[in-house]
């Protein structure tokens, strides 16, 4: 309709920027790993999908951990949250090895947000560690052990998602 606003997506209502390059992701997750190194051992690393199999394998390379298995959860359609959709579920031998409650097993991410995604895997496994590389004030009382915390209106661009652009001055405006 004439005059109505558009509808933002979470990263416009964010509004801030945290780009993080592979460096600076490889160094957070090894410094998550130096965290985690004084909590397990564990049995292995559960990676929630997609976001978390990057930090998974780190920390796992990392722990010397060598079962990892996924849970596959889709909510954000590019950066709009809409439903949690379970696509793939923890497989029987990891939950097994976690005795049907997660004890002893890893989970993984690379942020939490509202906490969403984060609480749906707590409940599927509410006795595993659940560790993230980043965390927003909403989903930090969920994670056991992060390493970053941003703003909730902090929008955290990884660098799978992002490629080097030319950028205008700030002179020109630019943010
Ligand atoms: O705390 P929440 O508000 O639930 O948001 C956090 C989740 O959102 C992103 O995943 P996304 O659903 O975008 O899927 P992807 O990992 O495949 O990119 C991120 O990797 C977390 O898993
Ligand atoms: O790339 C992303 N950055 C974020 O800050 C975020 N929050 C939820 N999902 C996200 N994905
Ligand atoms: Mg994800």
């Amino acid at each position: 309709m004439a005059g109505e606003a558009p509808e933002l997506n979470a990263q416009e209502k964010a509004g801030k920027a945290f780009p993080v390059s592979w460096d600076q992701f490889h160094r957070d997750c090894r410094a998550l790993t130096w965290r985690l190194n004084e909590v397990g051992p564990f049995h292995a690393v559960i990676a929630i999908t997609r976001g978390g199999l990057v930090p998974a394998a780190i920390v796992a390379r990392e722990l010397g951990v060598r079962v990892i298995d996924t849970v596959c959860i889709a909510s954000y359609d590019h950066n709009k949250q809409g439903e949690l959709q379970v696509l793939k579920g923890i497989s029987e031998a990891a939950m097994k090895l976690g005795n049907g409650t997660g004890k002893g097993l890893l989970i993984v991410d690379d942020l939490v947000d509202t906490g969403k995604t984060g609480r749906m895997v707590r409940e599927m496994l509410p006795d595993a560690h659940f560790a993230t590389v980043y965390a927003k004030p909403m989903g930090r009382p969920l994670v056991d052990t992060f390493i970053t915390e941003v703003s909730q209106d902090t929008w955290i661009f990884f660098p799978w998602d992002t490629a080097l652009s030319y950028h205008p001055p700030l002179r020109d405006g630019a943010a």
